[in-house]
């Protein structure tokens, strides 16, 4: 169980995130939407620590991880990695090598330098780029890959963490429509297949029902929706978006069902 207590992030005067409290059970998908600036990002950036929180707690397995510093912080970090819309790959670097950063933090220094990789590393980055169908890719330079292939091979480098939780920040913003499919269904087979919790920023409301148990709707940082993809009504969608609910909820009723 993941649980968030009321948990705030403050930059200067913004409140970025109010008092948030979820209990998120492990191996939920929940999909977190509201509109820019809503404090979606923040709230996840929040829950690994990239963003420091005011106050409020972030409860993993019953351990308080707001106050970890050093080793343990490092772990929790490992434990809920994160995936983000640019990919953040590194281009120059072949599709293998940039799953084995994964491997960084379980990694003697001097390995990681040296790109000397144990064979049993190698093994688990090739079986999980098998896993989404981009084992052929492995020599590949990251820049030359299709922003979906990048986010595949993305999605691989942090599951190389052995991560509990996901935490994906706007992972197929800029995606076309099938490469968003693609990458949508990677996250489905990692929450369904490994059983990770995964934690999603959706811009798409059809995406965000389609894949998700659960929608946490944010408003000027705090949550103003918590309920199943069926709870949510068009009302309550047009509430959550406001002037921008024509763009959330309109037209692409085409969106993608998950494969598995
Ligand atoms: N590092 C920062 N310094 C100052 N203000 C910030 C910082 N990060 C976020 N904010 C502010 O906090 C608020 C919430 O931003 P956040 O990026 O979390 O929203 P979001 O819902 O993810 O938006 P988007 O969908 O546009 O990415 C915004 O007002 C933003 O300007």
């Amino acid at each position: 169980m993941l649980k968030l207590e009321g948990l705030t992030t403050t930059f200067g005067k913004t409140c970025a995130v109010q008092d948030v409290s979820l209990s998120i059970p492990a191996g939920q998908f929940v999909g977190v939407i509201g509109r820019s600036g809503a404090g979606k990002s923040t709230l996840l950036r929040t829950i690994n620590r990239l963003a420091e929180p005011t106050s409020g707690r972030v409860i993993w397995r019953d351990a308080d991880m707001t106050g970890v510093s050093g080793s343990q912080l490092r772990d929790w970090r490992r434990r809920c990695s994160m995936v983000f819309q640019q990919f953040n790959l590194v281009g120059r670097l072949d599709v293998l090598n940039n799953v084995l950063m994964g491997r960084l933090t379980q990694t003697p220094f001097w390995r990681a330098v040296t790109k000397t990789w144990s064979s049993e590393d190698r093994a688990l980055a090739f079986a999980a780029l098998d896993q989404f169908d981009i084992s052929g890719l492995a020599s590949q330079r990251a820049d030359q890959l299709s922003g979906g292939q990048q986010q595949r091979v993305a999605i691989c480098r942090a599951l190389m963490q052995d991560p509990e939780i996901i935490l994906a920040d706007e992972p197929v913003a800029s995606l076309d429509p099938r490469n968003t499919g693609i990458v949508m269904d990677a996250l489905a087979l990692v929450n369904r297949q490994f059983g990770l919790t995964v934690l999603c920023n959706l811009h798409s409301l059809d995406l965000a029902r389609g894949y998700c148990d659960r929608l946490v709707g944010m408003a000027n940082g705090r949550v103003v929706f918590d309920g199943t993809p069926a709870a949510l009504t068009d009302a309550a969608a047009r509430e959550l978006y406001g002037m921008d609910a024509d763009e959330v909820i309109g037209p692409d009723r085409a969106a993608k069902q998950p494969v598995a």
